[in-house]
C-alpha cells in the first residue's frame, strides 16, 4: 500500500463559552482521537450521522479548523503546523468539493473565473495559457465551452457539481475531500456526478476523503470506510468487511435502515432491522476509559484503540 496522508490520534475540541464572562466552561469532543491513513489512488469513506464529527475531521485535514492535538502526516510533515502548509505544497495538494456547489461557488464570478482561481493562486499562466487550461478541465468535467462566460445560476445542480469539480482539480491535487458532495442532488444525477469523480480518480491518480451518511454511495465510491459516533471510530474495515462482515451494532444499525427497494426481500430486511433494533436498545451496559469518561456501549468498538474497562449497570 503507498500511502498519501496520515492521521494519528487526531482531536478537535471546540470550546463552549458561557456566562457573562464569556469563560470556556466546556469543550465539544467533535473528533477525539481517530487514526486513519488514505493511500495514494484510493477513496477513503467516512461515515455517520449529523454531528458525529465528520465535516470537522474533513476542514482539519484541509486547514480550515485547528486540530486541538494530534497529527497529519503528508510526505514527512505534520501539516496541522500553519506554518508547514504554507512552506509545502500542501495547500495547493488538498482540495475539497463542497455539497452545495450554489453557495460555494462565487455567484457574481463568471466560471473562467472560478475555475481560474486555485491556477492563480499557485502560478502565472498567461490570459490565453489560462483559457486553454480552464477549456480543457471544463472538457474533462463533461462540460461545454461556451460554459467559459455564464454565471453559476445558468446551471443545474448537477453542472455546478461539476464545475465545482473542474475548480478543486485545477491545481492538480494529489487528494480531494468530498464532503457530501451528492446529497443535495436527484438520485439519478448523483449516479451521473459520482461516475465521473471515478474517472477523473483514475485520470489524475487521485485520492477522496468521501464524507457521507450514505451507506449506499459509499458502498459505490469507497476503498476503505470508518464508521464514527460521536467524535470517535467504532469501526474501521475494507468495504467488503464494512458491508458483508459488520461487527459493531452501531455499524449494523446503519446498515439496516438503507432503504430496500426489491420487494421480494422486503419483509426479510424488515425483520433483520427490527432484530438489530431491539439488540441495540437492550445495550444498557456502560463503559468508561482511562480518564474516567463514560461510554455508551453503542458508541465503542472492539477496534477501539483506548483500552475501555467494564462498569456493570449495577456497579456504578
Ligand atoms: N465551530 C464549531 N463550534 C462549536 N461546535 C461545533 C463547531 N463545528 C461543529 N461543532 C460541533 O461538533 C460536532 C461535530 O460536527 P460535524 O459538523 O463535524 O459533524 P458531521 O458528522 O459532519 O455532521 P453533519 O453531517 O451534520 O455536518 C457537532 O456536535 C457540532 O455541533
Amino acid at each position: 500500500m503507498m500511502e498519501l496522508i496520515q492521521i494519528k490520534d487526531l482531536k478537535v475540541h471546540y470550546p463552549i463559552r458561557s456566562g457573562f464572562l464569556n469563560r470556556v466552561t466546556d469543550h465539544v469532543l467533535a473528533v477525539d482521537g481517530v487514526d486513519f491513513t488514505i493511500e495514494k489512488g484510493k477513496t477513503y469513506g467516512l461515515v455517520g450521522e449529523s454531528g458525529s464529527g465528520k465535516s470537522t475531521i474533513g476542514k482539519t485535514i484541509l486547514g480550515l479548523e485547528k486540530a486541538t492535538s494530534g497529527q497529519i502526516i503528508y510526505n514527512g510533515n505534520d501539516v496541522t503546523k500553519r506554518g508547514v502548509r504554507k512552506q509545502t505544497k500542501y495547500n495547493r495538494d488538498v482540495q475539497m468539493i463542497f455539497q452545495d456547489a450554489m453557495s460555494s461557488l462565487n455567484p457574481k464570478k463568471r466560471v473562467i473565473d472560478i475555475i481560474a482561481e486555485p491556477i492563480r493562486n499557485f502560478e502565472r499562466l498567461s490570459d490565453q495559457e489560462e483559457k486553454k487550461k480552464v477549456k480543457s478541465l471544463l472538457d474533462i468535467v463533461g462540460m461545454p465551452e461556451d460554459a467559459l462566460y455564464k454565471y453559476p445560476h445558468e446551471f443545474s445542480g448537477g453542472q455546478r457539481q461539476r464545475l465545482g469539480v473542474a475548480r478543486a482539480v485545477a491545481s492538480s491535487p494529489k487528494l480531494i475531500v468530498a464532503d457530501e458532495p451528492v446529497s443535495a442532488l436527484d438520485l439519478s444525477v448523483q449516479a451521473q456526478v459520482l461516475n465521473f469523480m471515478k474517472r477523473i480518480q483514475e485520470e489524475f491518480g487521485l485520492s477522496y476523503l468521501f464524507i457521507s451518511h450514505d451507506l449506499g454511495v459509499v458502498k459505490y465510491m469507497c476503498d476503505n470506510i470508518a464508521i464514527m459516533t460521536k467524535g470517535r471510530f467504532v469501526e474501521i474495515g475494507t468495504r467488503e468487511e464494512i458491508y458483508t462482515n459488520p461487527q459493531h451494532i452501531y455499524t449494523k444499525r446503519l446498515l439496516s435502515a438503507i432503504p430496500r427497494i426489491d420487494v421480494p426481500n422486503r419483509e426479510k430486511h424488515m425483520q433483520q432491522r427490527r432484530e438489530v433494533e431491539k439488540e441495540y436498545s437492550s445495550l444498557q451496559k456502560e463503559y468508561y476509559d482511562e480518564n474516567g469518561r463514560v461510554y455508551d456501549l453503542k458508541t465503542i468498538s472492539p477496534t477501539h484503540q483506548v483500552a475501555l474497562k467494564h462498569v456493570e449497570s449495577e456497579g456504578v
